[in-house]
């Protein structure tokens, strides 16, 4: 990745103990675009592929050769118009497929990875060679090569859509997500002067009920008018995207409800939204200590990496803001709190509702488990007379109930510590065998007591006990 421009000369201006601070701070990049973190090698190695009719293949070049050369763009709205050469060359599931992978290792690879989460963003795009569908399970497939503690995806929303490519859009959204996809969230993106944003509430609604984030590019340019950040904020978003043009009682409403806002340094100075970094709004919210996170929004065209980012924070004006160094040095303790309130706000937006099929599952094991005890307790205190082997049936059943309960609180949302995995999984996978053996040792208890009650014949205790008792011993043994 070329690392030039602002991100750049902030870079060269820190000395190495700052480079190496900002290396060991836990990241995470919660607002990346995918086709807009392209590596730029493999946009040239893909147009070097590229076969189509030459108006196309000249917006091809073109694009190519402006990304090359470094974007200056006299306002955002040029900005959107160096998707269509991307947008060719990433238009099947294989590009896509080689795309994804490409910008996740980006971000997630080598031995000094940017970030160590992050929740990449696309817009599914319907082309001659693919539909939204596929673009969708391409990119997941990739995406759910990591864990789910690193990555993670958003459906993006372009402004530009009607309803019906919204509908499509959700409703794709949600039944991956139910269908166990890596899909935590829904962003609303795209040119800021596009669109009505009236008809989102419907669809926005769908997708909360799937317990799905919602993650809203809001009142990027001064053009985006305060009714429509209003409405916006109506939607009850959990995270803002840019957030530059807020007014008094729009910064209100964000800070009482806690939204965190996805802060992209490069991308506002060199869209011109922001005049200058020293009059940046994330000075507002640090003085504020509202949460914040520290993103990239598009590597390529604005040429910059996380470690870039935060080094305009750490930078001495006119490069960076000088967190540290200038004007407010207590800053950086409770600059570092946000960034990990920021990590865990993300994180745990991720936690959905607990599926009904899921409540009805853990009711009823709590129901067998306290029933499974009762009938011990009772028994034992009654003094009514059990066999040895029913109680082991009563008791490796009501294990086998504990081992599942285990869970509850970790069946949806973010996945707990690989060592909790690990037991509640052997517990699972142990208790259904325990309560197999248990119940073969009772039948045949049963089946010896009862015989030697009905034809008269006398055998002894221990030998029943020796015979019911062998079976799980020679296979413990065994094992
Ligand atoms: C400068 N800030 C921005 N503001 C608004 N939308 C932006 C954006 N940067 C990128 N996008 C949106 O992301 C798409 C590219 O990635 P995907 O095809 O979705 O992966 C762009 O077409 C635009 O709609």
């Amino acid at each position: 990745m070329v690392i030039a421009g602002p991100a750049a000369a902030a870079l060269d201006s820190l000395d190495p103990s700052q480079r190496e601070f900002i290396q060991s701070l836990p990241k995470a990049e919660l607002h990346a675009h995918l086709n807009g973190c392209l590596p730029l090698s493999l946009l040239q190695d893909m147009a070097s592929q590229y076969i189509s009719d030459a108006a196309q293949t000249k917006i091809v070049e073109e694009g190519i050769a402006k990304l090359q050369k470094g974007i200056i763009l006299d306002e955002i709205h040029d900005f959107f118009g160096l998707f269509p050469a991307i947008y060719a060359l990433t238009s099947n599931t294989t590009n896509m497929r080689r795309a994804t992978r490409a910008v996740l290792g980006q971000f997630l690879d080598g031995t000094k990875p940017w970030c160590s989460y992050l929740e990449l963003r696309s817009t599914p795009r319907q082309t001659e060679e693919m539909t939204r569908k596929e673009y969708l399970h391409a990119v997941l497939d990739e995406v759910e090569q990591y864990p789910s503690h690193k990555a993670a995806f958003i459906v993006s929303l372009d402004r530009r859509m009607g309803v019906e490519e919204l509908k499509e859009c959700v409703d794709l959204a949600c039944s991956l997500k139910s269908e166990g996809r890596r899909v935590v969230g829904i962003d609303l993106c795209g040119d800021p002067r596009a669109g009505d944003m009236k008809i989102l509430e419907e669809y926005l609604d769908m997708a909360k009920t799937a317990g799905l984030l919602i993650t809203l590019h809001i009142a990027e340019t001064a053009e985006n008018s305060y009714e429509e950040t209003k409405q916006l904020l109506s939607y009850q978003p959990n995270r803002l995207g840019h957030a530059t043009f807020l007014d008094d009682e729009a910064k209100t409403l964000v800070r009482e409800s806690k939204m965190c806002i996805e802060i992209c340094l490069s991308s506002n100075i060199l869209c011109k939204t922001v005049p200058r970094l020293e009059d940046h709004h994330i000075r507002y919210y640090i003085q504020h200590d509202h949460p914040v996170v520290i993103c990239t929004d598009d590597t390529l065209p604005f040429r910059t990496s996380l470690e870039g980012e935060y080094a305009l924070l750490l930078a001495l004006p006119p490069l960076g803001l000088g967190l540290t160094e200038v004007e407010r040095p207590d800053l950086l303790p409770s600059f570092l709190s946000l960034m990990n309130s920021a990590v865990v706000s993300g994180l745990h937006a991720r936690a959905g509702p607990v599926p009904e099929s899921v409540i009805v599952f853990d009711v009823l094991t709590v129901i067998a488990f306290i029933i499974l005890i009762l009938s011990v307790t009772v028994a034992r205190l009654s003094g009514i007379q059990r066999v040895k082997t029913w109680y082991l049936l009563q008791l490796s059943s009501a294990f086998c109930c504990l081992s599942f309960l285990f869970l509850v609180g970790h069946q949806t949302g973010p996945e707990p510590p690989l060592q909790f995995c690990a037991f509640s999984a052997a517990l699972i996978y142990a208790a259904p065998p325990m309560v197999a053996a248990a119940a073969l040792c009772f039948v045949i208890e049963l089946y010896l007591r009862l015989s030697s009650a009905l034809y008269s014949k006398k055998i002894s205790d221990i030998l029943v006990d020796r015979i019911t008792w062998s079976i799980p011993m020679i296979h413990g043994w065994a094992i």
